[in-house]
């Protein structure tokens, strides 16, 4: 579904991302991972389309940039770090907004519309909520309306940038859950983690950025070793893998020499 070849972002005249190569299947659920300023960010919305690159950036096969913006906002959804609302709409409002990519210019919403909204406030636990200010929800529920916003807008790709940040641990399995069910019926997730066992949890697939390089792809039990969380995470951390077949990540202690990357 997206594909990168020499990926290139620069910001500030600061070069961000390095050359990054990897390809996104269609289905699939990859979680993106680094430290702070790693470049996550800035990848997501680099694939969202907007921010200029160089180097190769396709969507489903054809250049990110001769993609028209609607087409590209049907395409493509984004769940950002808990956006800042400058007017007091309601949580319905924020989520028909999603469906502004799908009418044309001044065409009113429709029933269809108003269904859609429903039941992807449903989906989010959040039926009750449909007519309340959407600054009178706590950041947790705020967070989760935007889900709901982005599953309103039908997109085959989902880029979610730290998704529970604000979710408490129950909504934090619970929307990962929903996630999962959105993947396993054919949409395709780019989510960014800070939590590393979430991430193995439900991600196929991990991107680790480092310093805006790309230094590791692959499936989590291939990816996430205690190695790779001392060099790049600079935790020092033991994996112990659970008869369940889960694998539990345990924090020891920061590592405060500089790390070294091969
Ligand atoms: N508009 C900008 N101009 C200049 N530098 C920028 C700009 N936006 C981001 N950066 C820098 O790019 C680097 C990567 O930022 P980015 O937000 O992508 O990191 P991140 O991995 O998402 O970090 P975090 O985990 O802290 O959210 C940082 O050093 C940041 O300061």
């Amino acid at each position: 579904m997206v594909t990168a070849n020499g990926l290139q972002v620069a910001l500030g005249g600061r070069t961000i991302l390095h050359g990054l190569t990897f390809q996104i299947p269609a289905g699939s659920f990859v979680g993106l991972l680094g430290p702070n300023g790693s470049g996550k960010t800035t990848l997501i919305r680099t694939i969202s389309g907007v921010l200029p690159y160089s180097g190769q950036l396709l969507l489903e096969g054809r250049p990110l940039q001769s993609w028209p913006r609607r087409a590209l906002a049907r395409r493509v959804a984004v769940v950002r770090q808990a956006p800042t609302l400058a007017f007091d709409f309601t949580v319905e409002d924020i989520v028909l907004l999603g469906r502004a990519p799908h009418k044309g210019w001044l065409e009113p919403f429709t029933t269809t519309d108003r269904v859609r909204v429903r039941e992807a406030l449903a989906t989010v636990d959040l039926a009750d909520a449909t007519h309340r200010l959407i600054h009178t929800l706590s950041g947790g529920e705020q967070q989760r309306v935007f889900l709901a916003q982005a599953l309103a807008q039908e997109a085959d790709l989902l880029l979610l940038d730290e998704p529970t940040a604000h979710l408490d641990v129950h909504y934090q399995f619970e929307f990962l859950d929903r996630v999962r069910d959105l993947v396993a019926a054919g949409r395709t997730v780019v989510a960014v983690f800070h939590d590393l066992s979430l991430a193995a949890r439900y991600a196929d697939r991990l991107l680790v950025l480092h310093q805006g390089h790309l230094v590791a792809d692959g499936p989590p039990d291939e990816v996430l070793t205690e190695d790779l969380i001392a060099r790049v995470f600079r935790m020092k951390a033991r994996i112990h893998d659970l008869p369940d077949g889960m694998r539990c990540i345990h924090y020891l202690h920061p590592i405060t020499e500089t790390p070294t990357l091969s």
